[in-house]
């Protein structure tokens, strides 16, 4: 299996505290990945190295084995095909549904052109493909700002993939959203893993069951416990630093 993240013997800390710690970690092209872990855990910090917005003290991090992500930045990282979803929905709430993801196919092009310029058929397909996707068809007319915050969340998603990423770093998709909307959205992970590598941050235990992938725990800035829920969920350390809180 082909590594698509690989962290070896990573250190990065902030003003002589170490919020990552000897981290190493391996996720495989296609897979899904949970990773959970107290708050300072160095879950953000790992994210922001993934992507070049934090460099590591010491410690090698590769990109499908062979490209040193510790020399790339984060535009450098969204061309390699790594895209981010931060907590917050950053959707145009001023444009409809449709409109969100016919601009992040376009992002080569100007807003005008996107938007007053007629979709060629292959578009079209696509953006009705992603819309299927994220739930949102019914809803493609609409616009964005009167969108339930878990529907924004889903477009975003679906902009997102509307750049082809290989890899998706998601953090924390479930907070805000209504138990209903929290099993969509891990379904809708579900799908997309396979095609895409998704690595999930998240606090909310039972969508990380439902999302039914590999854990890992983070802990003081290494991996405290890795394997399937129940695996991790019966390490008695687990359970004293996280769980049993
Ligand atoms: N740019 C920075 N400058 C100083 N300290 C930082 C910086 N980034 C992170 N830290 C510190 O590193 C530690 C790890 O933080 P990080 O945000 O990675 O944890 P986390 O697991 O994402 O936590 P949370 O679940 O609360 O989001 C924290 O103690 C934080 O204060």
């Amino acid at each position: 299996m082909t590594s698509q993240i690989y962290l070896d013997g990573v250190n990065r800390s902030f003003d002589g505290f170490k919020a990552i710690n000897n981290l190493s970690l391996t996720v495989d092209k296609g897979e899904l990945r949970a990773i959970i872990g107290p708050n300072g855990a160095g879950k953000t910090t790992m994210m922001d190295i993934i992507t070049g917005k934090t460099r590591p003290d010491s410690g090698e991090v590769f990109w499908n084995e062979k490209v040193d992500l510790t020399r790339i930045d984060e535009a450098g990282s969204a061309r390699l095909g790594i895209g981010r979803k931060f907590q917050k929905p950053t959707v145009f709430e001023t444009l409809t549904v449709e409109d969100n993801i016919a601009l992040a196919l376009k992002d080569d092009r100007s807003v005008f052109a996107t938007l007053f310029h007629r979709q060629t058929a292959a578009d079209a397909t696509k953006i009705t493909e992603l819309l299927e996707l994220v739930k949102l068809e019914p809803e493609r007319a609409r616009l964005a700002a009167d969108l339930s915050h878990g529907q924004k969340q889903w477009l975003e998603i679906g902009m997102l993939l509307a750049q082809d990423p290989e890899l998706l770093l998601v953090d924390e998709p479930a907070a805000g959203m209504t138990d209903a909307e929290t099993m969509r959205t891990a379904d809708l992970l579900k799908d997309i893993a396979g095609q895409h590598t998704v690595i999930v941050v998240e606090h909310d235990m039972e969508f990380v069951r439902a999302l039914d992938c590999k854990v890992t725990v983070l802990h003081q800035g290494h991996v405290l416990a890795e394997g399937n829920l129940d695996h991790v969920s019966a390490n008695p350390e687990v359970i004293e630093v996280y769980l049993g809180r």
